[in-house]
C-alpha cells in the first residue's frame, strides 16, 4: 500500500522548474532510497509530501489526504534535514523532551540509549553543537519518533564513518523490530545499497528510476567480451555504458537478460551506485570515453 505519493506533481519557482510531472509512492512498512545528483528536486519532494512547501499542479496524498496543514497526517510523519532550526536557548535535552511530544510512538529508552552510544553531550545548547552531533540530534528523533513515515533528508552531514555505520546499523535493528516507511535521501549510495528495497531516482525534476532494488539489480548487468560477440547479445537491450578495451568490448544493459550467456562473454552484476551513475549519464546525454574517465566508486 502506498502511503505517501504524488502524481504529475509540478513545481515551479518562478520560470524555474523544480519537477517536472513526478509521479511516485513510498509503499508502507518498506525503506525506500531517494537519490539523485545536487539539485535534482530530492528536497522539494519530500517538502511537499511532509507538508512544509506545496506543489504548483499535479496531485499529492499522504495517508490518503493532502497533508499541507493537516494536523491528522503530519502527526504521523517525521521529516529529519540538515537545516533543522531550533530555538537559541534550546539544548539538546529540549530538543528530543519537544519531539517525546510531538511524536505519539516516541521510545524514550531508545532515545536514552542513542544518546549514550552516540556520545551526545544532553545538556549542551544546540548552536554550539558540532556539525556531526547536530546530525546525531536529527537521527535520534528520527529513529526514536518511530513515526510510520520517517524522512530522512541527508541525515549524516559531519557524521564519520562510523558514526554513519552505526545509524545504518541501528536503522536496519530498529527497523526490523518495529516496521514502517523510511525514506532516505543520500548521495552515498554504496553505504545505503544493502539497507534500501526500493529506489527512486531523480535528475533535474524528473523521475528516472522507480523500482525494487532486488529487481533493478537483477535487471543489470555488465557485459565483457569479443566485441562482436557483445554486439548481438547487446541487442534489443537498453545500453546505460559502452567502454572499448582493446579488442573486448564492455557494455552495461538493462532489461530482461536472459538467463544464460554465452561462453565467450562474462556477464557481472552492476553495484547500485554504479546503476545510478549510469542511468542518470544515459538520460542526460553525457558521454564518458573509457574507462580512465569514470570516477565512480565501485561496491
Ligand atoms: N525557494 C526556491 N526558489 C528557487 N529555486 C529553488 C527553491 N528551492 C529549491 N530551488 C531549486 O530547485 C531545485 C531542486 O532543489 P532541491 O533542494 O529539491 O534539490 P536536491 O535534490 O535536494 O539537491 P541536493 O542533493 O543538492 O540537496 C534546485 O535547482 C534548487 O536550486
Amino acid at each position: 500500500m502506498t502511503v505517501a505519493g504524488m502524481s504529475g506533481v509540478s513545481k515551479r519557482y518562478g520560470d524555474f522548474v523544480a519537477l517536472d510531472d513526478v509521479s511516485l509512492g513510498f509503499t508502507e512498512n518498506r525503506i525506500h532510497g531517494l537519490l539523485g545528483r545536487n539539485g535534482a528536486g530530492k528536497t522539494t519532494i519530500m517538502q511537499i509530501l511532509t507538508g512544509q512547501n506545496f506543489e504548483t499542479s499535479g496531485n499529492v496524498e499522504v495517508f490518503g489526504e493532502h497533508p499541507y496543514e493537516n494536523a491528522r497526517v503530519l502527526r504521523d510523519v517525521c521529516f529529519i534535514k540538515e537545516s533543522q532550526k531550533y530555538p537559541d536557548m534550546f539544548a539538546v535535552h529540549h530538543a528530543l523532551t519537544a519531539a517525546s511530544l510531538v511524536y505519539e510512538n516516541w521510545d524514550g529508552e531508545l532515545a536514552e540509549e542513542l544518546v549514550e552510544e552516540f556520545a551526545l553531550p544532553l545538556k549542551r545548547r544546540i548552536r554550539k553543537l558540532s556539525r556531526g552531533q547536530m546530525s546525531t540530534v536529527g537521527i535520534i528523533i528520527g529513529l526514536a519518533s518511530r513515526a510510520p513515515l520517517t524522512f530522512f533528508d541527508e541525515p549524516y552531514l559531519g557524521l564519520d564513518a562510523v558514526a554513519r555505520h552505526r545509524f545504518y546499523d541501528r536503522l536496519l535493528a530498529d527497523y526490523a523490530e518495529h516496521p514502517r516507511t523510511i525514506v532516505l535521501s543520500t548521495h552515498l549510495i554504496d553505504e545505503i545499497s544493502d539497507l534500501v528495497e526500493h529506489v527512486t531516482l531523480v535528475e533535474k525534476g524528473r523521475v528516472l528510476l522507480d523500482e525494487d532494488t532486488d529487481e533493478l539489480r537483477a535487471g543489470t548487468a555488465t557485459v565483457t567480451g569479443p566485441a562482436r560477440a557483445v554486439e548481438e547479445f547487446a541487442a534489443n537491450h537498453t545500453e546505460l555504458h559502452r567502454e572499448q578495451l582493446g579488442g573486448l568490448l564492455r557494455v552495461t544493459l538493462s532489461g530482461a537478460l536472459p538467463e544464460r550467456s554465452p561462453e565467450d562473454l562474462h556477464v557481472e552484476p552492476v553495484s547500485l551506485q554504479q546503476l545510478v551513475v549510469r542511468t542518470t549519464r544515459q538520460a542526460t546525454g553525457e558521454q564518458f570515453v573509457g574507462a580512465t574517465n569514470e570516477k565512480e566508486t565501485h561496491s
